[in-house]
């Protein structure tokens, strides 16, 4: 047992307006008693609709009590791992299976127990990161394959390659799979039969956003020597604050003041860290509020930045509202504090409350699926040849980069890849926003992270950054059912050395592309435009893309800078 938690849990609403707005949100939510409600998993909070679903979704309000058995269990498997020689761990999962357990071992680094260890975190289809992940020192590595559903193709097929290259290392693959999913899905019966060194069954009433605290979390932190028994007793110390009916409850602040936000039109929330410590929480945030609000046309989209100087936080409009995860600085709106497992549930807590307040269910994601079956469609060969943007003659090849257009008929002639740049920024309405989906090597290929401020800082619009496809698993759910007011440059790159998926018909790079090519069709379908651009050379076609960026707010008429 880790030393009693104190753990200062924290929300200011330092802007008096939005204090203002939100305070007869805070009154309802006080007046309805929605925190004890949901303490106590009341399923009827979301309206009838919601209800069935919400009764299988609610074991998180608990975890810090439910999870506690795994930890004697997680640290007894990390020992016998290391008896072996065995001490570096990649975790293969995707979206909510992942983003915990990416914060919580880069958080804790630090304070791991009995020393940090590397988690090398594969949540991708590019065969340049997986192959490079892959030639790490197989003969100390333990693969983490989790996934809640057990049928997540990136997953899939990097269970393949990982058993394939084990074996062919003089490996026995089944020693180093331990499996996380939940109970009686394929993956669990195929690690039963193959007999994999572990299998850890996750509470099948948590969904895969909310589910930092149960095993997604948790096993693969465990095993990077991380002390998830103190992370638990950091959401446990945080609970009756937030569980209270009472005007000063963070998350009743802080979902009120989303909702207050969201209902007045400042929908983007902008979050930058400002000295939390937690690293990359923003990330997982991100797809906590994206996929649990983003739907029915309306919902929060996350806009993660740099640090609150980035463009889009102390620049924002009225479209945006501006939080600082650590203490407010640059004219945060919002400020959050506490510790990484205070802030786990006091998130979680604020989107739940939030989505009753706008009106959605905020345990479903009706839009994910869709991208999904495009891409398998055009893997199986049964979708048309036609809709895949790869099969469409580029409107331009300017250098490196071969510029396509889908969603509609807006590009006109571009004669660079600038125009082609102005043209989609010139398809944004105003208060709409640009996103960056990058179908690229997140480590290799990491300059690709500059054209977010580049583009926010010369359009004024709000930009955000995803690594395809991690990002089909966080913001995918918000750019097809959310407010329909985005654009969207989407960047593909050629493949050096591709890399076979073992009894699949298909490689990661042809998985990867597909995933592209199924989004934009997506997207294009609910009438957004998308221009592809695909680097015939990725590292010259970054350079020419950075460059077009500048080159092209000289005439899209919305270069702010100048008037900054
Ligand atoms: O854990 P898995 O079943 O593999 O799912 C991974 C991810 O898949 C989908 O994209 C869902 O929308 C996400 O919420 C989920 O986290």
């Amino acid at each position: 047992m880790s030393a009693p938690v104190e753990a200062p849990l924290s929300v200011s609403l330092v802007d008096p307006q939005l204090a203002d707005a939100a305070s007869a949100l805070v009154e309802k939510l006080v007046g309805d008693q929605v925190a004890s409600k949901l303490a106590a998993k009341d399923a009827s909070l979301w309206g009838p609709d919601a209800q069935d679903e919400a009764s299988r979704r609610l074991s998180w309000v608990t975890l810090y009590e439910s999870s506690k058995p795994l930890v004697e269990r997680l640290t007894a498997l990390r020992g016998e791992l290391h008896a072996d020689g065995v001490d570096r761990v990649v975790l293969a999962g995707m979206g909510g299976s992942s983003l915990a357990p990416e914060v919580i071992c880069h958080t804790r680094s630090g304070s791991a127990v009995g020393g940090a260890h590397p988690i090398t975190v594969l949540d991708t289809t590019d065969p340049g990161q997986v192959s490079d992940a892959l030639a790490g020192d197989l003969s100390r590595t333990v693969l983490v394959v989790s996934s809640k559903s057990g049928g997540t193709v990136e997953t899939d097929s990097q269970r393949r390659v990982f058993t394939q290259v084990f074996e062919a290392n003089g490996i026995d693959a089944a020693t180093r799979m331990v499996v996380v999913t939940d109970p009686g899905t394929k993956l669990a019966d195929l690690a039963a039969d193959k007999g994999y060194r572990a299998i850890i069954e996750a509470d099948p009433e948590v969904g895969g956003r909310y589910s930092a605290l149960t095993a997604f979390g948790l096993v693969p932190s465990a095993l990077a020597g991380v002390d998830v028994d103190g992370l638990l007793d950091e959401a446990a110390a945080a609970a009756p604050e937030l569980q209270r009916d009472s005007a000063d409850n963070p998350a009743i602040l802080l979902g009120a003041a989303l909702a207050a936000a969201h209902n007045a039109g400042a929908e983007k929330v902008v979050l930058a860290d400002s000295g939390s410590g937690l690293i990359g929480f923003g990330d997982w945030a991100e797809q906590l509020i994206a996929e649990s609000t983003g739907k029915q046309g309306i919902g929060l989209l996350p806009v993660v930045v740099e640090s609150p100087d980035a463009p889009g936080f102390a620049d924002h409009g009225a479209d945006a509202t501006v939080v600082t995860l650590g203490p407010a600085v640059g004219g945060a709106q919002i400020a959050t504090e506490g510790s990484l497992g205070a802030q786990f549930l006091l998130w979680e807590t604020a989107v739940a409350l939030a989505g009753r307040l706008i009106g959605i269910d905020p345990f479903d994601q009706p839009d994910v699926e869709s991208a999904k079956q495009a891409t398998r469609e055009l893997l199986d060969g049964s979708g048309s040849d036609s809709d895949s943007a790869a099969e469409v003659e580029p409107a331009l090849v300017d250098g490196p980069v071969e510029v396509r257009s889908l969603g509609g008929d807006w590009l006109g002639s571009p004669s660079t890849l600038a125009d082609a740049l102005r043209a989609l920024i010139a398809q944004a309405p105003d208060h709409g926003y640009v996103a960056v989906q990058a179908y690229l090597d997140r480590l290799d290929d990491a300059s690709a992270e500059v054209l977010r401020p580049e583009i926010a800082k010369r359009t004024g619009l709000q930009t955000t950054f995803g690594w395809g496809p991690r990002f089909l698993h966080s913001t995918g759910q918000y750019h097809k059912g959310g407010h329909q007011n985005g654009v969207f440059l989407q960047i593909t790159g050629s493949v050096a050395d591709d890399l076979a998926i073992p009894d699949q018909p298909f490689t990661f790079g042809q998985l990867q592309h597909a995933q592209a090519d199924g989004d934009a069709q997506v997207i294009a379908a609910h009438g957004r435009p998308v221009l592809r651009l695909h680097l015939a050379d990725r590292a010259a076609g970054l350079v020419a893309l950075t460059n077009a960026v500048s080159e092209a707010s000289a005439a899209t008429g919305r270069d702010t800078e100048v008037t900054r």
